[in-house]
C-alpha cells in the first residue's frame, strides 16, 4: 500500500512532538529519508571536510543513492512511527504508572507485578554517573523487597546504556587519583554486587546499542530480551582498562573462551543476532515490535507464583554465587590499578578532550 501526502505530513508532525531525542543516527537517517522523499537523489555539492555536520548529512542522504521518493516517504512514515510507539510505550508517559519518585537519574515504576527501572539519561546515552550507580543500587534493593514479581532494567532514547559515564574520571577528589581509583572500585564492586544477589528474575530489555558495563553486567540477568537495533560493545582495551561486572568469567562460560576473547579483548561489537547466537541475549525483536512483544512476555511471567519463581532462580544460580563475589572482587582490584594507568588516562583523556572539542 502507499504512503499518501496525508500520513508523510503527519509523520512530520509526529516528529516534532517526540519528547526523548532520538540520537544523531537516527536523526540523520530521518534527515536523509526526508531529503529523498521530497527531492529524490542527492543533488548538491558534498561539503568540505571540515563542514562536518553538513558533511554528516549529505553522506546519509548520498547514501540513500536512486532509491525511490516512494519508498523513502514509506521508510520515513515507518521509522517517525517506530519512534512514537516505542516512545509512548516506554516510560515517557503523561501519567506513568506508579512511578516511584526522589531519582535524579533513573525512573521506577511498578505496575502488573513488574518493578521496571529505566535509566533515564538519553541525552547522555545514558552513561551511568555516579549517581546513577547509586540509584540503580537503591532500586534494586527496593525492588527485592516490594511485591513485584520480576524486576526489568531498560533505557530511555535510542540507547540502551553507553557504559561508565567518562565524566566520572574528571571529578578528581581533593585525596587525589589514587582516591578515586580506590572509590570507583568500591562502588563497582557494590554495584554488581547487587546483580550476583538479586533475589528475583532479573530482565534486560535492550532497547538500543549497550557499552561496557551495561554489556558485562549481562550475564548476570536471567533473560536478556534485545531490539534488533542494538549492538553489545565492551571497549575495554581501547580504553586502557579491563573486564567488570564477572564478565572474564561468565562470558567464557556463556560463549565460549574464543568470543569472549574477541569481546573483551579485541573490543569486538556484536549485533543484536550475534549476541543472541552467542547466548548473550535470549530473543531479538524487530525494533518496530519490541516493545509490544516484550510486554506481553513480561505480562505473562509476572502472572507466575512469585516464590516458586525466586526459589528456582537461588537454585539455578546459588551454586556459583561465592565465585561470582570472587571474580568480582578480583576484576575491581584489577581495573583500580588500570585506572591509574598511563594508557587509561590517556584514553580517558582523548574522550574528554575530543567532548570539549579541545
Ligand atoms: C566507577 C565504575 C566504573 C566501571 C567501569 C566500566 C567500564 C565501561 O563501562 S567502559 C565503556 C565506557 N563508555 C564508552 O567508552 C562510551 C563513550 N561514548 C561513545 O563512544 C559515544 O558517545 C557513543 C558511541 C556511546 C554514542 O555516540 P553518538 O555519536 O551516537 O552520540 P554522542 O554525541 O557521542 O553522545 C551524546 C552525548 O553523550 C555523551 N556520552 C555518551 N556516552 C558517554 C559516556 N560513556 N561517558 C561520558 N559521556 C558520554 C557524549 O559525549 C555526548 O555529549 P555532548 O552532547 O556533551 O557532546
Amino acid at each position: 500500500m502507499q504512503v499518501s501526502q496525508q500520513d508523510f505530513e503527519k509523520a512530520k508532525d509526529q516528529l516534532k512532538l517526540l519528547k526523548v531525542d532520538p540520537g544523531n543516527e537516527v536523526k540523520l537517517k530521518l534527515y536523509a529519508l526526508f531529503k529523498q522523499a521530497t527531492q529524490g537523489p542527492c543533488n548538491t555539492p558534498k561539503p568540505g571536510m571540515l563542514d562536518f555536520v553538513n558533511k554528516a548529512k549529505w553522506d546519509a542522504w548520498n547514501s540513500l543513492g536512486s532509491l525511490p521518493q516512494e519508498s523513502a516517504r514509506q521508510q520515513y512514515v515507518d521509522l517517525v512511527s517506530s519512534l512514537v510507539s516505542s516512545e509512548s510505550s516506554s516510560h515517557v508517559k503523561e501519567n506513568p504508572p506508579d512511578s516511584k519518585s526522589g531519582y535524579e537519574t533513573i525512573e521506577v515504576f511498578t505496575e502488573d507485578n513488574i518493578t521496571k527501572i529505566v535509566l533515564n539519561r538519553p541525552k547522555m546515552k545514558n552513561a551511568i554517573s555516579v549517581k546513577m550507580y547509586e540509584e540503580i543500587m537503591e532500586a534494586l534493593e527496593e525492588a527485592a523487597k516490594d511485591d513485584s514479581v520480576i524486576t526489568v532494567l531498560t533505557g530511555s532514547g535510542d540507547y540502551y546504556c553507553s557504559g561508565n559515564d567518562l565524566n566520572n574520571f574528571a571529578n578528581v577528589s581533593a585525596g587525589g587519583i589514587k582516591e578515586m581509583a580506590d572509590n570507583g572500585a568500591k562502588l563497582l564492586k557494590n554495584f554488581v554486587k547487587h546483580f550476583i544477589d538479586f533475589p528475583k528474575p532479573l530482565i534486560a530489555v535492550v532497547n538500543g546499542p549497550a557499552v561496557g558495563i551495561s554489556v558485562t553486567v549481562l550475564g548476570l540477568f536471567d533473560v536478556v530480551y534485545s531490539t534488533d537495533r542494538a549492538t553489545f560493545h565492551t571497549p575495554f582495551s581501547n580504553l586502557g582498562q579491563s573486564p567488570e561486572g564477572c564478565s572474564s568469567y561468565v562470558f567464557p562460560k556463556i560463549m565460549g573462551l574464543a568470543k569472549a576473547t574477541e569481546m573483551l579483548l579485541f573490543n569486538k561489537k556484536l549485533t543484536a543476532a550475534e549476541a543472541c547466537s552467542v547466548g548473550l541475549v535470549t530473543e531479538v525483536f524487530p525494533d518496530k515490535t519490541f516493545q509490544k512483544e516484550v510486554r506481553a512476555r513480561l505480562k505473562a511471567y509476572a502472572s507466575l507464583p512469585r516464590n516458586s519463581l525466586a526459589i528456582s532462580k537461588q537454585l539455578l544460580r546459588s551454586i556459583e554465587k561465592e565465585k561470582l563475589h570472587e571474580v568480582n572482587s578480583q576484576e575491581c582490584a584489577c581495573l583500580k590499578e588500570r585506572w591509574l594507568s598511563d594508557e587509561c588516562m590517556n584514553a580517558v583523556m582523548s574522550f574528554l578532550k575530543k567532548k570539549s572539542k579541545l
